[in-house]
């Protein structure tokens, strides 16, 4: 097979996350791959996520590259990667979740408990901030985006800025900011963290941790390198775990940035799934678990829609608008 080309956003968590895949994917064997970074609407437009048409903005150009033979392989960041599928495309490789938990990087080093009254705290996502105010009411939410290092530097000052000289709406203006850990690792940066929540605190969203990898269906053949090779970084646990928390998110039809957090892990026999749908000012919440004995995709997807019709059923639509504007 000639050289594979392995597509990617072109930041610096991407580049990094593909960097490391990337390796392992060659280390199976049989071929050499080259990374292409590809420019995405999520990098190019600015404004509120919220407001650009949501997940899909990061993975539609990638998804199209795919597609139309520019590269051969997509890697995403699963939580970015829409629920519904794309024909033509297969979801060939989910690899070994790192961290899925949310990460207070607070300046002083002080836990979500410890910040001061009123203490400002970036997030762009309404679940962080529906979940954050749950915790602590009296916090001043500041919508923030950006890539890892411009959101650590509302905290910090941007490097070579020495004194974190405080400018309004740019840097070293806020008390916290809170990052997926497993971004924060894949960069290096988990000296910025201070707390990481747990899951009792704050659920992550759905994929959170976890990569996906995606090829043109017919590169799945097993009697072919790549697929092979796919096949040999894929991780039955993760795959499990992601498929009932994404089928909870279809079932809800919930955008990326609606106010619901999902974590599903497999212990022994079960599969366990935990969901919470929040209103987004934090006041009101649901929470609900669930777990099954089938181990299979099919099974994840039953649980994922057995809780999503069970929070439906209790009344998750009327607490927050699940189409994910977050207005
Ligand atoms: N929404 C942006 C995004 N997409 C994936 C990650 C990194 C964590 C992951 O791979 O789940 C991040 C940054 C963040 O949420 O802090």
């Amino acid at each position: 097979m000639a050289t594979v080309k392995i597509g990617t956003r072109g930041s610096k968590l991407a580049l990094s996350q593909t960097g490391q895949i990337t390796e392992q994917l060659k280390a199976v064997g049989g071929f050499e791959a080259e990374i292409v970074p590809v420019r995405t609407d999520g990098d190019v437009l600015t404004g509120p996520l919220s407001q650009m048409g949501g997940t899909g903005v990061f993975a539609a150009a990638l998804r199209a590259a795919v597609l139309d033979g520019g590269v051969d392989v997509a890697v995403h960041s699963l939580k970015d990667l829409p629920t519904a599928a794309m024909p033509g495309l297969a979801l060939a490789a989910i690899p070994v979740r790192a961290d899925s938990r949310d990460a207070l990087c607070s300046r002083g080093g002080v836990s979500l408990a410890e910040l001061p009254a009123g203490a400002s705290v970036g997030t762009g996502s309404p679940r962080r901030a529906a979940q954050l105010l749950a915790a602590r009411p009296d916090l001043n939410i500041v919508d923030i985006r950006g890539n890892v290092d411009t959101r650590l530097g509302r905290v910090h000052g941007l490097p070579g800025n020495a004194t974190a000289e405080v400018v309004p709406g740019k840097t070293g203006d806020l008390d916290a900011v809170v990052l997926a850990a497993a971004g924060l690792s894949r960069i290096g940066r988990l000296d910025a963290v201070t707390e990481y929540l747990e899951p009792d605190v704050m659920l992550p969203a759905p994929g959170q941790g976890a990569l996906a990898l995606e090829c043109r269906t017919a590169d799945t053949d097993l009697t072919g390198v790549l697929g092979q090779a796919l096949a040999a970084v894929d991780d039955h646990d993760t795959r499990l775990a992601v498929t009932a928390e994404r089928a909870l998110l279809a079932r809800l039809e919930a955008g990326c940035s609606a106010p619901v957090g999902a974590l599903a892990w497999r212990k022994g026999s079960m599969l366990y799934l935990e969901s919470v749908v929040c209103s987004l000012d934090g006041t009101r919440s649901l929470r609900l678990k669930k777990a099954t004995d089938g181990l299979t995709t099919v099974g994840a997807t039953l649980l994922g829609i057995d809780l999503a019709e069970e929070l439906l059923a209790g009344g998750a639509a009327d607490l927050a608008d699940l189409s994910g504007s977050g207005k």
